[in-house]
């Protein structure tokens, strides 16, 4: 392994890595949080393998990812069945996300309730506001759009675009830890469904104390696993 490799384990750029990194590979249990040295390392490398993972999303073109956010609308339908009563949150896609608005709209015709994630503050768990197409947007953090008036919801289930996920389904985002705090937060826990591409799988995501894994994954390849 190169200090070029992409993936390069944490610490791996250094002439000396820090000499418990190598305890990290591997270890199922989270590792401790009080050791801020080894988080550090982890941040540092969650940020290089997020702006790869993002950057190699983009380059895939958008008739492919129409494609794929097709075969990953059917994957959750058969995950959850009739959605007819569920609250389901969804998300604006943005960076090369799978598209899912158009089964938003199939889910409306059944009888399911969209909503979608809002944040109020960074460092605070996301609100969820309902929502259908068509109803009125406006502009939220970092300009993803978000639902103007909907009411406040608490979801049944939970569509989590993944920038990158793992075997034990522990979800790599953008690094807000929005997702986390949300489901530490809510009063129960919805189904949390991740969604991406097969390209976004990744041996590991050095899963960390507040990393809450997701109930299950659903890509282009394959259906709930
Ligand atoms: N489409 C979509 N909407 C979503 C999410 C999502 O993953 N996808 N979220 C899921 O949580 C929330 C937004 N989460 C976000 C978290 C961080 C950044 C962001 O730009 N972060 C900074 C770095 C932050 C840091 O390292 O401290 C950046 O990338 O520059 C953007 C959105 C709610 N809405
Ligand atoms: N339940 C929580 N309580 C307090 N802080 C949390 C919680 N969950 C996550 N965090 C903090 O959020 C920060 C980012 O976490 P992480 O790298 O896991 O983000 P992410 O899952 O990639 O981001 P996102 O969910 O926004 O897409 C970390 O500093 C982490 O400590």
């Amino acid at each position: 392994m190169t200090a070029d490799d992409p993936d390069e384990k944490p610490g791996a750029t250094y002439a000396s890595p820090p000499c418990f990194m190598h305890e990290v590979e591997g270890l199922a249990e989270p590792t401790n949080p009080a050791d801020p040295v080894l988080w550090a390392d982890v941040r540092r490398w969650r940020k290089a393998k997020r702006e790869r993972l993002i950057a190699a999303r983009l380059e895939i073109s958008a008739d492919r990812r129409a494609e794929m956010s097709a075969r990953i609308a059917e994957g959750i339908d058969a995950a959850i069945g009739s959605p007819a009563g569920k609250t389901v949150s969804l998300y604006w896609p943005f960076r090369g996300e799978p598209d899912l608005r158009g089964w938003m709209a199939s889910l409306v015709a059944r009888g399911g309730r969209p909503a979608l994630p809002v944040v109020i503050e960074k460092g605070q768990p996301l609100v969820f506001r309902a929502y259908r197409p068509g109803d009125r947007l406006e502009k939220g953090v970092w300009n993803i759009p978000i639902p103007a008036d909907g009411e406040e919801v608490i979801p049944d289930v939970v569509i989590a675009p993944v920038v990158g996920v793992d075997p034990g389904n522990y979800r790599l985002g953008y690094g807000g830890g929005f997702f986390d705090r949300t489901l530490a937060a809510l009063p129960r826990k919805p189904l949390v469904i991740g969604v991406g591409y097969e390209m976004q799988r990744i041996p590991t995501i050095y899963p960390q104390p507040h990393d809450i894994p997701m109930s299950l994954i659903v890509t282009e390849a394959a259906g709930p696993a």
